[in-house]
């Protein structure tokens, strides 16, 4: 079943940072991990795709169907953010429900009540965001991502903030979310997570994609020194000086 496809992307920021690639696609029903250094472009391609930044995004469509307004791109594409902001006086439920506003205000809320039982938010639903810690807020956005119930999840760096617990708890619900058929596009850093969630990845260094493959193959012992510069011992992974 066809997921997210893109037939390009490009952006390229003042300073030479950016994003180039050729087409994409990534499948309904998996989790797609993008990899790479700090820098490399992993969140600059997941704003281009949902649209936060200005830049060349050719062939968007999603199951098959081209993305053209911004309406439709909100449907069908959920999106966590990087930065972790809210409105610091809105509740939990509220800005979870937000995640709904696509949709209209008729829409049920059982989707709303579901997510903050999945995230473990029942005990914070009725208190003010900004009261809350910085890996509360962290389920609270993702929650609202989730809500959207849209066919594709772009999630950058959705476990950064969080414990142990949690970041296997947000895991293991990204991966119930791929199991319905829905597309999981992640930023990581923790490579074992990587290997343990993920059913693909897509490795970028320099805003180019260096790999793309399953999690296994492409974290290969070439991509480890060259891109990110470690290796593996039988201690873990090792830093290259
Ligand atoms: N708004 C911006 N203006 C100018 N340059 C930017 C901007 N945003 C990102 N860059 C540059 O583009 C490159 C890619 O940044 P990006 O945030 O996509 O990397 P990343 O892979 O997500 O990194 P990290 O793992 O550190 O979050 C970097 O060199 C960064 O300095």
């Amino acid at each position: 079943m066809s997921g997210l496809s893109v037939n390009r992307v490009h952006l390229r920021y003042p300073n030479g940072g950016g994003i180039e690639t050729g087409r994409l696609d990534f499948g309904a029903g998996q989790i797609i991990a993008l990899l790479g250094p700090n820098g490399a472009g992993k969140s600059t391609l997941i704003k281009a795709l949902v649209g936060a930044v200005r830049a060349d995004v050719e062939g968007l469509s999603v199951a098959g169907q081209t993305l053209i307004d911004p309406r439709q791109r909100a449907r069908n594409l959920a999106y966590l953010s990087q930065t972790r902001t809210g409105p610091a006086l809105s509740s939990v439920r509220d800005i979870i429900a937000l995640g709904r506003f696509p949709f209209g205000a008729q829409d049920p809320e059982q989707r709303v009540a579901a997510v903050i039982e999945t995230l473990g938010l029942g005990p914070f639903a009725d208190r003010p965001f900004g009261t809350l810690s910085g890996g509360e807020q962290a389920r609270v956005l993702l929650g609202r991502a989730l809500a959207v119930d849209a066919p594709v999840l772009l999630a950058d760096e959705p476990t950064a903030s969080l414990d142990p617990h949690y970041a296997l708890r947000i895991m293991d619900t990204l991966r119930s979310e791929a199991r319905r058929g829905r597309t999981v596009i992640v930023s990581v850093h923790d490579l074992s997570l990587a290997e343990r969630y993920c059913d693909q990845a897509l490795i970028l260094a320099g805003g180019c994609i260096v790999g793309q493959g399953t999690v296994r193959e492409t974290l290969n012992a070439d991509i480890l020194r060259d891109v990110f510069r470690v290796s593996r011992s039988p201690d873990g992974l090792t830093p290259l000086s």
